[in-house]
């Protein structure tokens, strides 16, 4: 996965970083101790280039003569296949880093919340699209991430459900005035063509990577989770499947091929080069090895 414009670092290295920094605060951590140990290290990493980028930008703002005022908040982009575990390691980097910065409000928000809703996506022929480029309103994802910089008050963003399949008609995720935003999702990274597009307003990019065949076999067990928790949730897209498994598998396996993989080939695997760091994962989701980029 990795080219001459990265460091690579084993996993025992990888962890080994973690693990000292982890003695200078006493994690009370509610993560397992595996994905503790996984994604502990990227904790110095966002703090360091945080505290860069603040230093800086004061100076600056003494260089031109303006009062010194709140730094901009720090945006983390991070992105990898559909089912790869982006979520999952959001949440971790999220309750980590709050251990080590107490005072700092924290935000995970997924670019799923920025999908046009299903009605639109078919409106204009995107329905097998989803999670492509062109199914997201990039316009307002590009509008929020700029709203957090300013340190907009009471910024809220719609609210996509796995579970109903759609954007919720009636319901926002309030996002406040966070000094950390993680974004996390599908081609978080990807850029149309726009003169300012997400990627320019991320301060640190993070892909997560997989085997294709593990990943494909992750969406594949979600996919069953997701038919058994509909079993008394009628409203749930999944609970037509819970009579008929065998075509629930099916389906699973086409939306695979005909999206989410095409997804990765086509858009997803092209950002990986544009990441700060490739976090790779091996069976059972464990990480094998992470590049960090040197150019
Ligand atoms: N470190 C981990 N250990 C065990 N299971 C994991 C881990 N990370 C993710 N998973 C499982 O893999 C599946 C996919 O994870 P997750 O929902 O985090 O993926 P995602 O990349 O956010 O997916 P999507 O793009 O579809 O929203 C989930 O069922 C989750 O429970
Ligand atoms: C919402 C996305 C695009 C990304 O999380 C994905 O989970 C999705 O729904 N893809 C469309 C095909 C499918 O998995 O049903």
């Amino acid at each position: 996965m990795a080219n001459v414009n990265y460091t690579v670092l084993r996993a025992d290295k990888w962890h080994a970083i973690g693990a000292e920094f982890m003695a200078k605060y006493a994690w009370e951590t509610p993560v397992t101790a595996t994905l503790q140990a996984d994604y502990q290290a990227l904790v110095p990493l966002v703090i360091t280039k945080m505290e860069h980028n603040h230093a800086a930008e004061i100076m600056w703002q003494d260089i031109l003569g303006q009062p010194i005022g709140k730094v901009k908040p720090f945006i983390i982009g991070l992105t990898g296949s559909v089912a790869v575990g982006k979520s999952t390691s959001a949440k971790t980097i999220k309750q980590l880093l709050a251990e080590a910065l107490p005072e700092a409000q924290i935000e995970i928000v997924t670019t799923d919340n920025f999908l046009y809703n299903n009605q639109i996506l078919a409106n204009r022929g995107l329905t097998d699209r989803k999670g492509f480029p062109e199914s997201y309103n990039i316009e307002a994802m590009i509008a929020f991430l700029k709203a957090v910089k300013e340190r907009h008050a009471d910024i809220t963003v719609p609210v996509y459900s796995h579970e109903y399949y759609d954007i919720l008609p009636y319901q926002v995720q309030m996002i406040g005035q966070p000094d950390i935003v993680i974004l996390e999702g599908v081609n978080a990274l990807h850029r149309q063509g726009q003169a300012l597009a997400p990627i320019d307003l991320m301060d640190l990019t993070i892909y997560i990577d997989a085997p294709t065949a593990l990943i494909k076999n992750w969406f594949l067990q979600r996919f069953e989770r997701l038919v058994d928790a509909a079993e008394n949730e009628p409203a749930s897209y999944y609970h037509k499947f819970i009579t008929d498994r065998l075509a629930a598998r099916q389906l699973a396996e086409e939306v695979w091929h005909a999206v989410n993989e095409r997804n990765l080939k086509e858009c997803i695997i092209p950002a990986r080069a544009l990441a700060d760091i490739i976090v790779e994962k091996g069976p059972n989701h464990l990480v094998t090895q992470v590049a960090l980029r040197k150019y």
